[in-house]
């Protein structure tokens, strides 16, 4: 494989999906050595077959609103590959949604899915719907026509997808009410569930806190803890959120949010009691994060992310893609960080990534960082089929352990002679070898 050559080709036959070809790049450039190292891989075309999409669906999607009129969005499920387990991946409501934006996130989905130790595939689907400003009868209308089109698709063996941007447990619990009625099953065709029909404990929290038990790790790596560190985070979704919670009882300090309209900082960290505000903002009112800088009378950063604004030791992405760019990220070295956690999927350009690397700073790709959210989809799959629940110690227990072991892959197949952990590599290339072992061993499919 020449790495090189085969971008080129996916540039000329899907010219207008940056992100998709951003994402496959990645990943190509890092497992380029390894993937010639092994001559059958070549015999089978297999870069070719991970890079292009088993499957993908789009469909429309019509409802009405409040006031009676129609509305129509674009549905899409992409099902990337399934050679370690059925497909699985979230699903994601929001205005900018389109196929380049999907296949990067099904792509990614892939392999980090394999980081996790468990048996399953990658997928990921959504629309350009926006639950934003919408009232829930129109979010319910809108999940309900989304699943009837959608629900022969997938399945509790087939496709089993999850929430994602602008997709939280009302809109899984809408969904999956869809799929139960059309499918007439009561099963485990979605994750991310709500607790009294089969939602696992520890799945809202996962995310967050899976990457802050992989941003422990690579603490420790340099002998470093994470008591009184400086920590800003963008986004105040699912995964900013419960990042900023564990990081607090830890004792560290959360010094920015933000939304798409702006950034708070607080150059002494949220209190508890002010996080609990954030939470109550956007779950229950639905709010803005300017309306906590209006509460707490702190700065805001209106139209702005937190990087060239706030001094802190470590970064958590966790609001979108490409959201550090080079200038990012030599803003952020430059006012002391230390170590980039991500909890969003791809939100470090390019450029931005290889500033972090040239200074030898800890970066984590989101495939490694964020993949607590799926893993504990997975375990909450395995105890749908056994009909149990497990409890919340149980599940948390389950979830260190299955980051501490993505940790360990990253550092077994991405150090350098130097020392330094490139993770990148590391992720890339141990969850490139199992997807790519199990898809020889099932034939040219
Ligand atoms: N929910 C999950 O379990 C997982 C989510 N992720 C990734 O984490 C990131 C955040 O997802 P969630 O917290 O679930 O979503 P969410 O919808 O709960 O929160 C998203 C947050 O990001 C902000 N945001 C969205 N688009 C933005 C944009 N274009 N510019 C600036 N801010 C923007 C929103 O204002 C919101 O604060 C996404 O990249 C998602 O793919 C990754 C792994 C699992
Ligand atoms: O829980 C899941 O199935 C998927 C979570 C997700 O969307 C992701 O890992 O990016």
């Amino acid at each position: 494989m020449n790495a090189l050559s085969v971008i080129d080709d996916l540039k000329r036959r899907f010219p207008n999906e940056p992100e998709y070809i951003q994402a496959v790049e990645e990943v190509l450039t890092s497992i380029e050595d390894v993937y010639n190292e092994n001559p059958e891989f070549e015999r089978y075309n297999l870069i070719e077959r991970l890079c292009i999409p088993d499957r993908i669906f789009a469909f429309r999607v019509s409802w009405v609103d409040d006031k009676g009129k129609v509305h129509n969005n674009m549905g899409y499920r992409v099902q990337h590959n399934n050679a370690i387990g059925p497909y699985k991946g979230g699903i994601r409501f929001h205005s900018s949604v389109n196929l380049s934006i999907l296949k990067f996130l099904a792509f990614e989905q892939t392999f980090k899915n394999s980081l996790t130790t468990l048996a399953m595939g990658g997928a990921k689907g959504g629309s350009d719907f926006s639950p934003r400003g919408k009232s829930d009868m129109e979010v319910m209308r809108f999940c309900q026509a989304f699943i009837q089109e959608l629900w022969r698709q997938i399945g509790p063996d087939t496709d089993v997808p999850a929430g994602d941007i602008g997709v939280g447990g009302r809109e899984v619990g809408y969904m999956f009410g869809e799929y139960k009625k059309m499918a007439r099953e009561f099963t485990g065709t979605f994750t991310g569930k709500g607790y009294e029909f089969g939602g696992s404990l520890i799945r809202p929290e996962a995310t967050g806190y899976g990457n802050v038990y992989f941003l422990l790790e690579m603490l420790k790596t340099r002998g470093l803890s994470i008591e009184g560190k400086r920590v800003a985070i963008s986004g105040s979704g699912n995964v900013a959120t419960y990042t900023a919670e564990k990081l607090l009882s830890l004792g560290a300090k959360v010094v920015s949010m933000s939304d798409s309209d702006g950034s708070i900082y607080v150059p002494d960290g949220l209190s508890q009691e002010q996080l609990d505000y954030i939470f109550k903002l956007k779950n229950i009112y639905r709010g803005r994060i300017r309306e906590f800088a209006e509460e707490y009378e702190c700065q805001y950063f209106e139209g702005e992310r937190p990087w060239q604004h706030v001094a802190c030791d470590i970064a958590m992405p966790s609001a979108t893609q490409n959201e550090i760019d080079g200038d990012d990220a030599r803003a952020l070295i430059a006012n002391g960080c230390i170590a980039v956690s991500e909890g969003a999927n791809m939100p470090s350009t390019p450029d931005a990534i290889r500033e972090f690397q040239k200074a030898r700073i800890l970066y984590a790709p989101g495939k490694a960082a964020n993949a607590g959210g799926v893993s504990v989809s997975g375990l909450e799959m395995a105890q749908n089929s056994q009909k149990l629940s497990w409890s919340a110690e149980e599940v948390d227990r389950k979830l260190q352990d299955i980051m501490t072991e993505i940790h360990k892959q990253c550092v077994k197949y991405g150090t350098e002679e130097d020392g330094y952990i490139n993770y990148v590599r590391g992720a890339n290339v141990a969850g490139f070898m199992k997807v790519a072992r199990a898809m020889m061993a099932q034939g040219v499919l």
